[in-house]
């Protein structure tokens, strides 16, 4: 089991009502989990809670075998093996991709480091685009930066939280085709979050419907 959630409680606002409570999640090695259901039922709070961004009131998360949240516990955010692609991409406007896919694996050897942005940059089809900056990518290259950030360190989860809401329709199509073929040639247990149940059919996803 690569991802193990066990009656998970949490709140924003502690004196309010919870937005997760008692969830429950088994996801398998190489496993693609869509959370689905309407706005505000908590979808992306349960990614980020599986990031580390937050602490559980209750519950336990297991991932690849060990306890990273559980009443003992809490292991920070950068120490668990999860890469999460932010709506916004979120990359750093004043570094350029070599740097910004990079930013996670500053403990390689300069050398290591170069060669394994080479093989990010070739997974995600933007050989060659090293020393551009965020701003004079288009939107769809942005998102594949991000993603290639995200997986360079090499995370055990991939979490992707509405991966396509930024785009048009057109290159909705095109990007999801794209970030499909990647998740699945490389295998990763991916968790994604989308208001549109067109994503889950699209990348075979396992539903799990929340609210
Ligand atoms: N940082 C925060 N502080 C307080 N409340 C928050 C915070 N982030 C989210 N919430 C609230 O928690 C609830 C769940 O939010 P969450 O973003 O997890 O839902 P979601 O299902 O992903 O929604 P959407 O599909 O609209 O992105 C919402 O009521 C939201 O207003």
């Amino acid at each position: 089991m690569q991802l193990k959630i066990n009656d998970l409680t949490f709140a924003y606002n502690k004196k309010e009502e919870k937005i997760i409570e008692n969830f429950n999640l088994e996801v398998q090695k190489g496993e693609v989990v869509a959370l689905v259901g309407v706005s505000g039922s908590g979808k992306s709070t349960v990614l980020r809670l599986t990031a580390g961004l937050e602490i559980p009131d209750s519950g336990q998360i297991i991932i690849a075998g060990q306890s990273v949240a559980d009443e003992h516990k809490f292991i920070a955010a950068e120490k668990r093996e999860v890469g999460m692609v932010f709506q916004d991409y979120a990359l750093f406007p004043h570094l350029s991709v070599e740097k910004n896919i990079a930013f996670g694996i500053d403990h390689l050897s300069k050398s290591k480091r170069k060669t394994r942005v080479k093989e990010l940059l070739k997974l995600v089809n933007l050989a060659g685009f090293e020393k551009r900056y965020p701003h004079q990518l288009s939107g769809g290259q942005q998102q594949r930066i991000a993603l290639a950030r995200t997986l360079a360190p090499g995370p055990e989860i991939l979490l992707l939280d509405e991966p396509f809401s930024n785009l048009d329709a057109e290159l909705k199509d095109k990007i999801r085709k794209e970030l499909n073929e990647i998740i699945k040639k490389i295998g990763i247990t991916t968790i994604l979050v989308s208001h549109d149940r067109e994503d889950a059919e699209f990348m075979k996803a396992r539903e799990i419907l929340m609210n």
